[in-house]
């Protein structure tokens, strides 16, 4: 074989193995089926599905995936045991492209588990590599814990693994141990000094105990690996496995320095990260690299601006390149107008740019109280700022003390036609005390139909939509307001909708100066 002087990178994806070994990421046999089949699609080289001799369980789900694979090797693991192997073997032979996975620990910590001597180790590895190739064309061997193990005896040990038989010899560092210039020294020392190492494949399977699984990947396939084993979302244990979207993408995107391909369709990455998360119950954090929320979203002013003048400025792949269908401008109290201005644009609002400044305004005071501003707060907050009716009226200050305890209050100032009027009423509950204060100051018969209440969007912090609904002789209006504050949405509902009353008054031939208000404070 001679892949290794040659620019394929073979993705090994290892979720249902390794991935599996996580605390509480257990999968469902259905589960397990359908996720490979999602790595089946994706192009994924080799599925390692299961350790069949771990269960019942994973040994049909091996079985089944093996079955139902169509391009992908279909692998499963096995100590360097006979009984292993051949129970390995009965689960993936139904696969058009079988192989078995076979190690043992080689370093000094990991020899003193079984108790063997390196010379009886070395002996068990020639005979059960030997087993598994009588049974298998495919073999892997991998010497577990091989970044802490000696040199030499490394080197001893993949060579009789090379001469047994075995096709893949893959290097883990299975406790994460190791730094990129290490991978790629200790690949490059075994192709240099093993008889028989240009013959076969060398693989990388990194932990992210130091959280640098992937350097220590692709500084190994910068030295000759060719072969990087991976899971979707870096799950795994303990800190977990190299991610295989990171690995793609980081071949993908610096092609120019790592003139290396896969066979990974990489705009399927999002979704089988998304299946992954769900499967396993192991959310991907916000800042996940590829695949995490944020990955293409951008809040802040001078990024979202950079990014609608063009998208190179903060962003090094396409969102179409891992399966979104577009950047995710995230808006919130770091945003600026640009952004805003592009928002509502695409939401259907054309604004000039004193309307723009005015609803700027409007904005910054609602992403100073809440955390993202989505779409629907978007609207709700145009709804009301290009209300032509909405200002006669208006709600300078209030203040409410309600609870278990005593009677309700409010304590409001209101601006009507730009004159200031106080006053302070009890109520049957916070939305009645602050009602009866607009009622005190604009006096009206105005009969409340409707009083309704929603949220716009989810969270304790979501904006509650209010629609009020009132009546005065046969003229019907109705007002709405959006605030994280209920009772106060409720308030600016009553006010609008009295705006628009008196709109109406005025359309009636009615004079404007017949607002009735007093000052009750
Ligand atoms: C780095 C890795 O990810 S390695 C893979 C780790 N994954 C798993 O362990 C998940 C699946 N494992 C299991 O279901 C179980 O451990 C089984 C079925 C494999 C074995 O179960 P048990 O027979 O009850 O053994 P137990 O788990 O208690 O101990 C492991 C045994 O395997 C031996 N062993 C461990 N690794 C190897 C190996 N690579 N080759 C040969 N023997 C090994 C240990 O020395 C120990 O042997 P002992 O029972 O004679 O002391
Ligand atoms: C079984 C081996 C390859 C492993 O998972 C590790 O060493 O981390």
């Amino acid at each position: 074989m001679t892949d290794q002087k040659q620019d394929r990178v073979l993705i090994f994806d290892t979720t249902l193995r390794d991935g599996e070994q996580s605390p509480g990421a257990t999968m469902t046999h259905a589960e397990k089926v359908e996720i490979a089949g999602l790595l089946d699609e994706m192009g994924v080289d080799v599925i390692e599905a299961g350790f069949p001799i771990a269960s019942e369980g994973d040994f049909a789900a091996v079985s089944e995936i093996a079955r139902q694979a169509k391009t992908a090797q279909i692998c499963g693991l096995a100590r360097a045991q006979i009984g292993d192997i051949d129970r390995c073997w009965d689960a993936v032979k139904h696969a058009r492209n079988p192989r078995i996975h076979t190690f043992i620990g080689t370093s000094p910590l990991h020899r003193a588990i079984p108790n063997l001597t390196m010379d009886q180790m070395a002996d068990r590895i020639h005979e059960t590599v030997t087993h598994a190739r009588n049974l298998c064309e495919n073999v892997q061997w991998s010497p577990m814990d091989a970044t802490r193990t000696e040199a030499d005896y490394l080197c001893r040990t993949v060579e009789i693994a090379i001469k047994a038989g075995a096709t893949t010899i893959n290097i883990p560092d299975t406790v994460g141990y190791t730094a990129p210039r290490e991978s790629a020294a200790l690949i490059r020392m075994l192709l240099e000094r093993v008889p028989g190492a240009d013959e076969i494949i060398f693989a990388t399977h990194c932990h992210n105990d130091l959280g640098m699984a992937t350097a220590n990947s692709l500084a190994a396939v910068e030295a000759g690996a060719r072969q990087v084993e991976c899971t979707i979302n870096g799950l795994g244990e303990r800190a977990g496995n190299t991610a295989l979207e990171e690995v793609v993408m980081a071949l993908k995107v610096r092609n120019d320095i790592m003139p290396f391909q896969t066979r990974v369709d990489s705009t399927k990455l999002m979704n089988i990260s998304r299946r992954v998360a769900a499967v396993s119950g192991f959310a991907v954090q916000f800042n996940k690299a590829i695949v995490g929320k944020n990955a293409f979203a951008h809040e802040s002013g001078i990024h979202q601006d950079g990014m609608l003048k063009n998208a190179e400025t903060f962003e090094i792949m396409r969102p179409a390149d891992v399966g979104l269908t577009e950047t995710n401008i995230v808006m919130g109290k770091h945003s600026g107008r640009a952004a805003l201005r592009s928002k509502l644009e695409n939401l259907g609002y054309e604004l000039g740019d004193n309307q723009l400044k005015d609803v700027f305004v409007r904005f910054k005071e609602l992403a100073d109280r809440k955390k993202e501003i989505y779409d629907e707060d978007l609207i709700a907050l145009m709804r009301i700022a290009t209300d032509p009716e909405a200002d006669r009226i208006k709600l300078k200050s209030m203040h409410v003390v309600c609870g278990t305890e005593g009677p309700n209050h409010a304590r409001m100032t209101l601006t009507v036609d730009g004159d200031e009027h106080s006053t302070e009423q009890d109520g049957d509950g916070p939305v009645d005390a602050s009602f009866k204060c607009i009622k005190a100051i604009v006096a009206h018969s105005a009969r409340l139909q409707l009083y309704q209440v929603a949220a716009v969007t989810e969270g304790t912090d979501a904006q509650a939509t209010v629609s009020v609904r009132l009546e005065e002789d046969g003229r019907i209006v109705t007002g709405q307001s959006a605030d994280t504050d209920t009772v106060v949405a409720s308030a600016r509902a009553y006010i609008h909708a009295l705006n628009r009353l008196l709109v109406r008054r005025e359309k009636g031939g009615t004079d404007k100066r017949e607002i009735n208000y007093k000052d009750a404070s």
